[in-house]
Formats: C-alpha cells, structure tokens, sequence
C-alpha cells in the first residue's frame, strides 16, 4: 500500500483526512463527499490517496483472491491512522464489517441500473445475434446471457474510460490508465453502472438503462459509503457532518441488499443480483442468483412492511434462505 498527499480544501483546523482509492471514478465520488462534509462541518480536509490491489494488478478480478481488494487498502489506512474518513463504491465493500470501523454514512443513493453502451445508439432487444458484449461481471454476464443467449460475453477489466474505448465507433479515451489500451473497437457494446458513468460526465455514453426486470444490480450499487474508526473521527464537527450526509433510506435498502449477500456467504463478483425499493410504504427486495453461463437463474422476491434497520435485515436474510433452499448455492456456484 502506498500513500500521496493531495491537499484538497483548505479552510480551518484541525481538519480530517480522507482516503479513497486513485481512479477517476473514486476521486469524483470522494470530491463530492469529503466537499459535503467540509461545508457541513466547517472543517477543511485533505485527500490521501491509497493504492490498492485491485489498480496495480490487470488480471481477472475473480482471480485476485477474492472479494474486497478495493476496499482492503483502504481499510487499512483508516485502521492505522492514515486517514479519518475512507470513501468506498459500497458494491466493492465486503459485506463482513471489521470490528474496529463503522460505516457512519451512506449518503442519497443516485441510479441503481446497469447501462447499456453500444455502438451506434443501439439497445440490447437492437443488437445483431451474437454480438459481443464486454463485461468482467459474472452478475451481467449471466442476466445478459438469460435475455439473449446468442450474444457472447467477452471479460474485460480496466476502468470506466478503458472499457468504453473497447466498444466499435467510441472516441478513444483519454484516461486509458488499465487494460485494453490499443484495442479500442472491438466489442459491440460493454455494460457498466450508470452511477458511475454518470457520476463521470459519461452519460451521454449510455443507449439503454437495462430495467431491473432484466438486470438486477449488484448490492449496494449507486451506493457509496462512508467508513471511520468505531470511535469516530476524533473531531465532533465531522462526527455531527456524517450524521446529516446519511440517507436513512439508502441505509435500508442497502442493509437489505447486503444482508441477503452476507447470508449467502457471497461477494461482489458472485452472480448474484439484489435491489432493495421502498414501495408503497413497503420494503421491497428482488434478487437473482445466476448459473455463471446465464443457462439458469433462480429470481425471489419479498417485502416486509417493517421499514427500520432490523426489517431490512430480516428481509434479507429471509429470502437469501429462500433463494438457499431453491438450490442457490449450487446454482452460483458458492
Ligand atoms: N466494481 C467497480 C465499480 N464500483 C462501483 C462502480 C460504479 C459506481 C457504483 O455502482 O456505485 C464500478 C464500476 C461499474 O461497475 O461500472
């Protein structure tokens, strides 16, 4: 792990120190929220960028032991002082809370879809049989498997910016620090999180919101979290500033999406796929778990009129029995 300095927002002290990871995609997401936290809590900050396993390393996620090597470095940062605040994507953030940390905010949730970018404006009913369609995520590699079988999935990692050059006809993109450099074009369309693509300034990228009914997205996705030490920042201004950042409605739909992955012993890159809404007074949690090859998928869904911490739990871990009981593990491969 690695540290850099980058002072950022320099009004008062004593101030706080915020960690995040060094993509363009982690650096807009941490800029807003330690921005938020500045004007709430009157207090200047610094960013600390950590380097993590999951930058340095251009193999298949799935081969880099396991789940949470974004996240990792970051926690160890915080755990040893290095930071007061550590920002995370919350899909990326292991579902097993470490005893000495706390997510002390999860602020308003943005889209929770998966996009569709493919060349020329195309949508997924739209794309020619056996188009290839870029994607390192078992989750939508297999739900798009079950809408069309004929396409071919084709793994690809790097960051936002690296995989939309891969896709025919897109300018080539100037952040190309990952893989897939000099191989722009030759993919059909790859599938990314709106939340991402948007929190960059890539919407106009996108040709389809896939509609949850189709691709359910991974738990706790347009989600970001907030982490400090169990103790607290050490600074009671920026304590009181997490408290109004938190959503308490994004805090209830994620505990759900994340009970129900915890229960299945299961991580970020699992097939599996879960979102939680607040519907009518309801809490409502639809999931999927998917055969990696997309041949097969077990869907459950459930609600619970109990719309607190300990409902959104109960649900989740209910129908991650369910989904248990219909052969689930079998099925993802957990
Ligand atoms: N695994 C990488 C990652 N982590 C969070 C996001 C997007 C932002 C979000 O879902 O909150 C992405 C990129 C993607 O999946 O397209």
């Amino acid at each position: 792990m690695s540290e850099e300095m980058t002072g950022q927002g320099t009004t008062t002290e004593p101030g706080f120190r915020v960690g995040t990871r060094g993509s363009a995609l982690a650096m807009t997401q941490t800029t807003t929220v330690a921005e938020a936290l500045s004007a709430a809590s009157g207090q200047g900050h610094e960013l600390i960028r950590v380097k993590t396993e999951g930058d340095v390393t251009s193999g298949p996620l799935s081969q880099l032991g396991g789940t949470g090597v974004f996240a990792a470095a970051l926690r160890m940062s915080l755990l040893e002082g290095g930071c007061d605040v550590a920002i995370h994507s919350l899909k990326d953030l292991p579902t097993a809370q470490p005893e000495d940390l706390v997510i002390a905010a999860t602020p308003v949730r943005v889209d929770v879809r998966d996009a569709l970018c493919a060349r020329d404006g195309l949508r997924l009913d739209q794309l020619p049989p056996g188009s290839r369609i870029g994607t390192g995520s078992p989750r939508r590699g297999a739900q798009l498997k079950a809408a069309r079988p004929d396409l071919q999935i084709v793994g690809i990692r790097g960051n936002v910016g690296t995989r939309l050059g891969r896709v025919a006809g897109s300018a080539t993109p100037e952040d190309d620090g990952g893989v897939g450099r000099g191989v722009q074009g030759d993919l059909d369309a790859v599938v990314l999180a709106a939340a991402g693509l948007e929190r960059l300034g890539l919407g106009e990228h996108i040709t389809e919101y896939l509609d949850p009914e189709i691709m359910l997205p991974a738990p706790g996705q347009g989600s970001l979290a907030v982490e400090v030490r169990a103790g607290g920042t050490g600074n009671s201004e920026v304590d009181a500033a997490l408290k109004v950042l938190d959503d308490p409605e994004t805090r209830m739909t994620i505990t759900a999406e994340r009970a129900l992955l915890g229960r299945l012993e299961a991580g970020c890159s699992a097939p599996i796929g879960a979102l939680a809404r607040i519907v009518d007074g309801e809490l409502r949690l639809d999931s999927v778990a998917c055969a990696p090859d997309g041949s097969d998928w077990i869907r459950r869904s459930a609600t619970t009129e109990r719309l607190d911490i300990e409902g959104a739990q109960a649900v989740g871990i209910a129908l991650a029995e369910e989904l248990l009981d219909a052969g689930a593990a079998r099925m993802a491969g957990l």
